[in-house]
């Protein structure tokens, strides 16, 4: 197999990047000799090579977990709350090296890097604290002599499979979450950004937690998937990614009965009420729109504004937005990095073409000034409607369609016109409006005057055909555990209560 090294030698602790799979706390290769060869986004250069495991090898990591999961299942929850929070520190205590892996595969800018290493390892903390917390409840007997109540259990095996936008924190909020339940788990990040998921089964293992407790399999993603679905030792699925293999993974699942929790698509609108400082939400919206350049389930993907600011709005959208630095993520003052690959660039000016086709206005975004063949330069659409790609999709580029609204009712009606329920921005200072937005939109997320919106506390998911289930919060570690129904009879003493 084809290794290189010329990665670890950016990194202060070489040990960090790791270009085997990891099962059962050994390193692997795939015994097919397959291997995928993965590309910094940036440049178009080698940064390594990762096997592919093959059939029989999934199926150790099945076996690893299945016994890991006797043992891990057994501690007490403080006992795996400690394990967490010494892989909490070390997460902390090596961010600069885990940031280089994630831009050098990723292509985000250093510092967003470094975000999502912070990121990442506050879910950690987070449900190593909650683990602690999976309370039972008691029951009010409706059977004399008898005492009702309720267990949590872990449910099992977890698989995680997870994609190449946010290659760490994806797999911190589930992985920690199901690990606090007692669940053993086993990671398939995307082949594109592997090497940050490595680089936590490294930190994994030198924080105590024990072989076959956390594994990374790497593989034909639709190889692997159909092997993780089809086992039946495997009792939960938590996929974030497309809303087409969403689908494709429940499907799959039904055979098995797993308890499935999915993160998918977004196609968010921002809308922006009458009463709004036009350049203070215009520069909300470019901060909601360019993070990781376009490809974040929550980028604002339809600009829904108020008729009355609408010029002004864009005019200083575009101002905002020329000033956004596109550049290799290893450099400093970039805002936006490359995409993920080269049909990223090709899809995104589909879309554009399509919209401008369709009769929508380009005001900004000239490609001829790109940096790379994967770096798209931001751009904004004026004049959208529904009946674009810009409108329906989610383009998952730096691509801003805007579109004028009259009143509430028609930009409810526009917000909710997608197939997707993920999250929504709504900029206004009204409370009517506020209210009356907040229950209409059909989202499982809606943040109010604030970019910002995730973090551990909150439940994170979304409605439609944006998933099922919630990450993060107080009901996250929910997915992974069982509650186990208890009828003690014949107590003789107790009796009504
Ligand atoms: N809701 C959320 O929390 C959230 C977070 C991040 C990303 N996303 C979504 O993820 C998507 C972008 O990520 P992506 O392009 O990596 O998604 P993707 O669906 O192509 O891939 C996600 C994962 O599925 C695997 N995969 C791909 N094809 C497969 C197949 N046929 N069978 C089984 N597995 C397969 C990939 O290898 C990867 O590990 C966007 O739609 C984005 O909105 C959602
Ligand atoms: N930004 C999202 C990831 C979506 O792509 C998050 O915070 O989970």
């Amino acid at each position: 197999m084809k290794l290189t090294n010329t990665l670890s030698t950016m990194l202060g602790d070489p040990r960090l990047f790791r270009q085997h799979a990891y099962v059962n706390g050994k390193w692997t290769y795939g015994d097919g000799g397959r291997e995928e060869t993965v590309f910094d986004p940036a440049t178009g250069e080698v940064i390594g090579y990762i096997p592919w495991l093959e059939a029989h090898q999934i199926r150790e990591a099945v076996d690893a977990a299945d016994t890991a999961f006797a043992h891990w299942r057994a501690l007490r929850a403080d006992e795996r709350a400690e394990r967490l929070l010494a892989w909490h520190d070390l997460l902390q205590a090596n961010r600069e090296d885990l940031a280089t892996i994630m831009t050098l595969e990723q292509g985000k800018p250093l510092p967003d890097a470094r975000g999502e290493v912070e990121y990442g390892a506050s879910f950690v903390r987070w449900f190593a604290e909650e683990g602690k917390r999976t309370f039972g409840e008691t029951i009010p007997s409706h059977i004399p002599n008898a005492a009702l109540g309720t267990l949590k259990e872990p449910v099992g095996i977890a698989a995680l499979i997870t994609p190449w936008n946010f290659p760490l924190a994806m797999i911190t909020r589930k992985a920690a979450a199901a690990l606090a339940a007692g669940c053993p788990v086993i990671v398939k990040p995307a082949g594109e950004t592997p090497f940050s998921a490595l680089a936590l089964a490294e930190l994994a293992e030198r924080a105590g937690i024990p072989a076959g407790v956390f594994n990374v399999v790497l593989g034909e993603p639709a190889e692997v998937s159909k092997i993780l679905c089809a086992e039946e030792r495997i009792k939960a699925l938590s996929f974030t990614g497309s809303t087409r293999v969403g689908r494709l993974l429940l499907e799959q699942s039904a055979q098995t009965v797993k308890r499935v929790s999915l993160e998918l698509g977004g196609n968010a609108p921002f809308i922006v009420g009458p009463d709004m400082d036009p350049k203070e939400a215009a520069f909300a919206a470019v901060a909601a729109k360019f993070q990781t350049a376009g490809q974040d389930c929550l980028a604002a993907n339809r600009i829904l504004v108020h008729e009355s600011i609408h010029d002004e709005f864009v005019e200083h959208f575009a101002e905002r937005m020329a000033a956004l630095t596109v550049g290799n993520g290893m450099e400093s003052e970039v805002d936006l990095g490359p995409l993920i690959h080269r049909q990223a660039v090709d899809k995104a000016a589909a879309i554009v073409d399509d919209a401008i086709s369709r009769g929508a206005t380009l005001v900004a975004g000239d490609q001829t000034r790109a940096p790379g063949d994967n770096f798209f330069m931001p751009v904004l659409l004026t004049g959208v409607t529904p009946e674009m790609k810009v409108w329906r999709e989610e383009n998952f580029a730096p691509v801003a369609g805007v579109t004028a609204y009259r009143d509430d009712d028609e930009v409810i009606a526009m917000a909710n016109d997608t197939e997707y329920g993920l999250a929504a921005y709504v900029y206004t200072h009204d409370i009517r409006r506020i209210w009356k937005l907040l229950r209409a939109l059909e989202y499982g997320m809606v943040s109010v005057n604030s970019v910002k919106m995730t973090g551990p506390p909150v439940p994170f998911g979304g409605v439609k055909q944006s998933g099922l289930g919630r990450e993060g919060g107080i009901t996250g570690i929910d997915e992974y555990l069982e509650t186990k129904y208890y009828c003690l009879g014949a107590l003789g003493s107790v009796s009504g209560s």
